[in-house]
């Protein structure tokens, strides 16, 4: 399946830096051609779908349809199990400001709701990434990841991006925001839907 990629370049359809860095590090292994959204000059498109794969749809095709090369898209976020699975699909929203993203403002969101909610710790919660690799012929490939932890509180660690410093995965005790780069993607949402791909593409 890797010769479905031979000579080929491959758009990573995102417009987050701290994504396209681990996108770059888990596809090194597999001689890609990368390309971004950035190097393309593309709009970063209206995210109205209702999931995370709808969304993923949405970039991913937009990406293919512009550059008729194969794109990857990823649409990713946090469930809060006490919040009744917010922010999901609105995590990006929850950092918007008219001066650009500001997620210590999402994570302290996310912290006062937790606590008006009166909900026990450990505050349970999901991240989730939705791979959608779309192709010039239309058709697309899904591969969903989760990682599952608590949210914690104060937020911890520089590493990272978005909401990193208050998540805490499962059997660790630290957050994704003190793991360093690949610590972090051995072992995140995005690491297990890339299993998926690589599974799907390069085996
Ligand atoms: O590993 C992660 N570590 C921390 N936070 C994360 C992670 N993965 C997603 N997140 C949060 C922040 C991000 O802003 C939002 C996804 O929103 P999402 O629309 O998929 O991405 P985005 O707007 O930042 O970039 P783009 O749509 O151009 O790919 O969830
Ligand atoms: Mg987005």
């Amino acid at each position: 399946m890797t010769r479905r990629f031979e000579g080929r370049e491959l758009v990573v359809a995102t417009h987050n830096r701290g994504k396209l860095e681990e996108i770059a590090d888990l596809l090194a292994p597999y001689g890609v051609t990368l390309s971004s959204n950035a190097d393309h000059g593309l709009p970063e498109p209206v995210e109205d779908g209702t999931s995370f794969v709808e969304n993923a749809r949405i970039k991913a095709h937009a990406a293919t349809r512009a550059t008729g090369l194969p794109a990857l898209a990823d649409d990713s976020g946090i469930e809060i199990a006490a919040l009744g699975g917010r922010p999901g699909i609105h995590t990006a929203d929850w950092a918007e400001t008219p001066e650009g993203r500001d997620f210590t403002m999402a994570m302290t969101r996310a912290h006062d709701e937790l606590r008006a909610s009166g909900a026990p710790e450990p505050w349970r919660a999901k991240f989730c990434c939705t791979l959608v690799l779309a192709w010039p012929d239309g058709h697309d490939e899904v591969f969903p990841g989760t990682m599952e932890g608590r949210i914690v509180w104060p937020m911890r660690g520089e590493q990272g991006h978005g909401y990193d410093p208050i998540f805490q995965p499962n059997g660790h005790d630290v957050t994704f925001g003190e793991m360093d780069r690949w610590a972090k993607n051995r072992i995140s949402h995005r690491a297990d839907a890339f299993a998926r791909l690589v599974a799907g593409c390069f085996a």
